[in-house]
């Protein structure tokens, strides 16, 4: 995996290293393997799906999320940035590496007590997951895993998301 994301310096500002997957997403046979792996993130060790719903950060989340849910037979929520869900939504602001945003969810999408599997490509801050867990705790969900393609170590990403404990962190590189 690790030959087909390409590191950009200087994207999209000075001094951030930007981690580009499209070369992946490009590779059928690369692309496959890692939604598989992540979806893998949303069983058991018996191979028991253990998630009700999966849901996908904005919009490189959506990428991977999307088919993790369908390998896992569970439904796909996006989470989006402001403005873009037509129905009313709960909203969390955040920071991430390079700014700040704010993320959405329809406040129906998830049912409360459903077990959710946040997918996304980077973990770098944690600001986008922590927000994101928010979303799902103000829908009355609770955020069991995480499953990213790749954890930016020399960020604080773990701590941020307070990984470990009831949260399951899995990431199938650390760069
Ligand atoms: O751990 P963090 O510091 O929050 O950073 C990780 C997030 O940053 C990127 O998304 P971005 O907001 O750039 O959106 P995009 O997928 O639309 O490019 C990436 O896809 C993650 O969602
Ligand atoms: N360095 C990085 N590359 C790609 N996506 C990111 N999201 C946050 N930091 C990132």
């Amino acid at each position: 995996m690790d030959r087909l994301v390409v590191d950009v310096p200087d994207f999209p500002e000075p001094g951030v290293v930007f981690k580009d997957i499209t070369p992946l997403l490009a590779d059928p046979e690369g692309f496959a393997a890692v939604v598989a792996a992540l979806a893998d993130a949303g069983r058991d060790a018996d191979g028991t799906v253990v998630v009700d719903k999966v849901v996908g950060m904005e919009a490189r989340g959506f990428i991977l999320g999307a088919p993790a849910a369908l390998a896992l037979g569970v439904g796909f929520v996006p989470v989006r940035k402001a403005g873009k869900l037509p129905g009313d939504v709960h909203a969390v602001s955040y920071d991430l590496e390079y700014g700040q945003a704010t993320l959405e969810v329809h406040c129906h999408a998830i049912a409360p007590g459903e077990r959710v599997l946040l997918v996304d490509d980077v973990l770098a801050t944690g600001g986008t997951v922590a927000a994101t867990r928010d979303l799902v705790a103000a829908c009355g969900a609770v955020t069991t895993g995480v499953a990213v393609l790749m954890e930016l170590s020399f960020l604080p990403g773990r701590a941020t998301i307070g990984a470990g404990g009831e949260l399951d962190v899995t990431a199938l590189s650390t760069v």
